[in-house]
């Protein structure tokens, strides 16, 4: 068995009544494609805000290569190595993607902004900057307003910035959600591309994407851990078909 690079014990997360996160303990193996699913509710985004320090954790522990991270801020998380793919926001809505991934590269190499200031003089930004735009079909659109590009596109950006902060841990959330069926493809084989040394935690309802990705697979429901293992062993699962049945658009095709 490989080593564990991101793990959680006993992670516990109360709003008022409601226990969204209910005692998960999870182990995410150096190189894993690991993903995270579950019935809409079942805490799967309250889980990678607890990881991410989005959340402060109600109970539990998360120890990321071995350290507890627990206490540390968000940001702390990312120079640590642990970044989740990245939402556009406003800021990078009239910045194009070129100069988006070289201002995310060179703030990643200490060089602050100054590679922004004086577009492209720093080689070794723009030759990253460069390699992303081609691993992520980015090229044709380098220089096209983030804000014009196709929604696939923008989230193939996304995947790219967290990237470019150069993760260890790769948390992706929802991917291919929203991204209409002509653009799918582009992405699920940039996805499935990913160096193999990033280990992945992914969230996602597609369960095309889940299965053709994840070497394995966490049933999160009520909060609470299900189940864990291979994906042959969860699409077997009678419990997991159980939880299923009824979301026809989850269903588990076995
Ligand atoms: N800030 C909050 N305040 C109160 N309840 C919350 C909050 N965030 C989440 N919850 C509740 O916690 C539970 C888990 O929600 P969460 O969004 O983590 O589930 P999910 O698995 O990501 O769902 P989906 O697949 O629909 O995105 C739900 O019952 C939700 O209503």
């Amino acid at each position: 068995m490989s080593e564990v690079v991101l793990s959680c014990q006993g992670l516990v997360k109360r709003f008022g009544g409601i226990v969204a996160t209910n005692d998960v303990s999870l182990e995410l193996r150096r190189g894993a494609r690991h993903a995270l699913i579950g019935p809409n509710g079942a805490g799967k985004t309250t889980l990678i805000n607890l990881l991410t320090g989005v959340l402060d954790a109600t109970a539990g522990r998360i120890a990321l290569e071995g350290q507890d991270i627990t206490q540390l801020a968000p940001h702390q998380r990312v120079r640590r190595g642990m970044v989740r793919t990245f939402q556009i926001n406003q800021l990078f809505a009239t910045m194009t993607p070129l100069e988006t991934l070289g201002l995310v590269v060179s703030q990643q190499r200490g060089l602050g902004t100054r590679w922004w200031r004086s577009l492209g003089s720093d080689r070794g930004v723009a030759e990253r900057a460069q390699q992303l735009l081609e691993q992520f079909h980015l090229a044709e659109v380098a220089n096209q307003q983030t804000e014009h590009l196709a929604y696939g596109k923008r989230r193939l950006l996304e995947i790219a910035i967290a990237l470019a902060c150069e993760p260890r841990v790769l948390l992706l959330d929802e991917p291919v959600a929203g991204v209409p069926a002509g653009e799918r493809e582009e992405l699920l084989q940039t996805v499935a591309a990913l160096p193999a040394e990033v280990s992945v935690l992914l969230i996602e309802h597609d369960m095309d994407l889940v299965f053709s990705f994840a070497d394995r697979m966490t049933v999160l429901v009520n909060g609470a851990v299900l189940t864990e293992g291979s994906p042959d062993e969860i699409a077997a699962n009678p419990q997991v078909k159980a939880v299923y049945l009824g979301y026809e658009n989850e269903a588990i095709h076995v």
